[in-house]
């Protein structure tokens, strides 16, 4: 694959971050990191693959981050870097539209893949994930959104050179009030940065026994992710820890799917995993098609027993 000169990616969180840089590195020659935080920020940005960072200054009280679409629509009319990622982020999505409309392009949205054939493609999922489509942006800028798992961060080189360019704020002609922030109620996950993922799904039927799967997890040192309708059906557990299509997408080591169908929708979420093993009683399910290894047993007696055994043989 040939590389395109310049790359810039646009991150909020440090890990996304450092998976976008990554997948910088493989497309273009020069990458350039927008960086909107503290100054430790622009050095580890610097050490996880950044070449130069445009730095914005930690994020001011009366601002939002979107309030900074100006200036960095103002950075990119002037460098012209072909290609931006976008972590997805409700605020980063919202950045990217705001930067896309400044610059007369739309965004390509949820990229699955981004490669150079003289111009930049992206190919991302339709139809609920049952196709993908092949886009290209007849734009000097291709502005790309990326979903968590596209790519897998460098190791960071704290020994790496970059230069940190300054950059001052353009104030936006119509801005958003920012009226109260407050915490989320729960835990929060980052499903995308673990090694091994328990997903359950409707197979558990009642929410008292999804302690079983996190028995499990808890011994072999996993998260425990689900299927959209755990999250957005019977609620059981938070929206940030569904897989799939609609939500977390997972480059894990290792995914035990416990209880799911194995539907495509589902299975774009964990499809990259290195190896996927299923428990499910019906051995007709779509998930055994997907399984490297296939448990057909009923996850009330299954679950249990491997946690035992891996209690046992620590
Ligand atoms: C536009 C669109 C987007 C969607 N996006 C997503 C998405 O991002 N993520 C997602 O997950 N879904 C998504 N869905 C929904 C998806 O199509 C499926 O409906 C969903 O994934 C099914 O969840 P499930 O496997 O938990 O449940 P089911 O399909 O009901 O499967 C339950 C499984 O559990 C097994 N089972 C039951 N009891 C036991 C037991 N005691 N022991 C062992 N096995 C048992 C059954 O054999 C069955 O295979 C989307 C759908 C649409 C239309």
């Amino acid at each position: 694959m040939s590389k395109i000169n310049k790359v810039w990616v646009i991150a909020e969180k440090e890990s996304a971050l450092a998976q976008l840089l990554a997948g910088g590195r493989q497309l273009g020659e020069e990458v350039a990191a927008v960086v909107l935080g503290t100054k430790e920020e622009t050095k580890k940005a610097i050490s996880l693959g950044a070449d130069k960072i445009y730095w914005l200054g930690e994020l001011k009280a009366e601002n939002v981050y979107e309030d900074y679409a100006p200036t960095i629509s103002g950075l990119l009319k002037q460098e012209r870097p072909e290609l931006v990622l976008v972590q997805p982020s409700k605020r980063g999505k919202l950045l990217a539209g705001r930067l896309a409309a400044n610059l007369g392009t739309s965004v390509l949205v949820d990229a699955t893949e981004v490669k150079v054939e003289e111009k930049v493609q992206v190919t991302h999922m339709v139809y609920g994930g049952a196709a993908f489509r092949t886009e290209q942006a007849l734009t000097e800028t291709t502005i790309v959104t990326v979903g968590a798992g596209a790519y897998t961060a460098l190791p960071e080189e704290a020994t790496r050179q970059g230069t940190v360019i300054d950059v001052e704020f353009v104030e936006p002609q119509h801005k958003v009030k920012l009226l109260e922030k407050k915490n989320k109620a729960g835990a929060t996950v980052n499903l995308s940065a673990a090694k091994r993922v328990v997903g359950i799904g409707r197979g558990i039927a009642n929410q008292e026994d999804i302690k079983l799967a996190e028995e499990l997890a808890e011994q072999i040192g996993a998260e425990v992710g689900c299927s959209r309708p755990i999250a957005e059906g019977v609620n059981w557990l938070p929206t940030e820890r569904y897989i799939g299509v609609s939500g977390a997408i997972l480059k894990p080591e290792v995914y035990l799917a416990v209880g799911i169908s194995g539907q495509v929708q589902h299975m774009v979420g964990v499809n990259q995993a290195k190896v996927i093993i299923a428990i499910n009683k019906d051995k007709a399910a779509p998930i055994f098609k997907h399984a490297d290894y296939g448990i057909i047993g009923d996850l009330y007696k299954v679950l249990p027993l491997l946690a035992e055994k891996f209690k046992a043989s620590k």
